[in-house]
């Protein structure tokens, strides 16, 4: 099995996970300005989940046409909430909008991941996690927001499931790493059967 590749992320979440999983990498962030890719797809009518496997497929291409040597690992996650993509808050105004959209509502975390090599996509996978937000007080959202810091809201959107964010949540279906930013049982499948 391949064990060293480049992971074209600045998640520190990614990484962690690829090393929690045997998967040594290189950090080489691809810095592709989603808002542009995210608003041009989204003139076109992309789905949630094209948006994410596009976005996966840029920045693992973009950092494995200056790498030839290695495969580069790129991803992507995205809530969709009833086919329509909610991105991260730039305020925390923002932040409580998501959250009151957000209430009482089933959404979908999607997460994907493409494999490059000299530029071009060699493998991609795309999975998915049902999260049901218990319905709850404005005053309670205002509570949950008031404990989670700047940092972690504005790189993680805003839950962290592993962390406060789980108490929002009557029903979670799928899995954990697919939430946190990388569906790695199927990078595993993949790269231990990498010839
Ligand atoms: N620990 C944790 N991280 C989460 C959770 N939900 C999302 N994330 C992280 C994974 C990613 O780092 C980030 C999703 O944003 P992106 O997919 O755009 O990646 P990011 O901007 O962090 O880095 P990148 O674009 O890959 O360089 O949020 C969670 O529940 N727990």
């Amino acid at each position: 099995m391949i064990n060293k590749i480049i992971l074209a992320s600045k998640s520190g979440v990614r990484k962690k996970i690829l090393e929690e999983n045997q998967i040594r990498c290189l950090v080489e962030p691809s810095n592709v300005d989603e808002d542009s890719v995210k608003d041009s797809l989204l003139k076109m009518n992309a789905t949630p989940e094209i948006i994410s496997k596009n976005l996966a497929e840029l920045k693992a291409n973009k950092i494995s046409q200056r790498r030839h040597d290695h495969l580069v690992l790129g991803a992507d996650s995205v809530i969709d909430l009833k086919g329509k993509i909610i991105s991260k808050p730039n305020n925390r105004k923002e932040a409580l909008e998501i959250l009151l959209d957000l209430n009482g509502q089933t959404h979908h975390l999607i997460s994907s991941v493409c494999i490059s090599q000299n530029g071009l996509m060699v493998w991609n996978c795309t999975d998915k996690a049902s999260l049901t937000m218990k319905q709850m007080k404005e005053e309670e959202l205002v509570n949950y927001l008031a404990k989670i810091n700047d940092e972690t809201l504005y790189a993680y959107n805003v839950y962290q499931i592993e962390g406060e964010g789980r108490s929002l949540f009557a029903n979670i279906e799928g899995d954990e790493d697919t939430i946190m930013g990388l569906p790695v049982k199927k990078i595993k499948e993949y790269l231990s059967n990498y010839k």
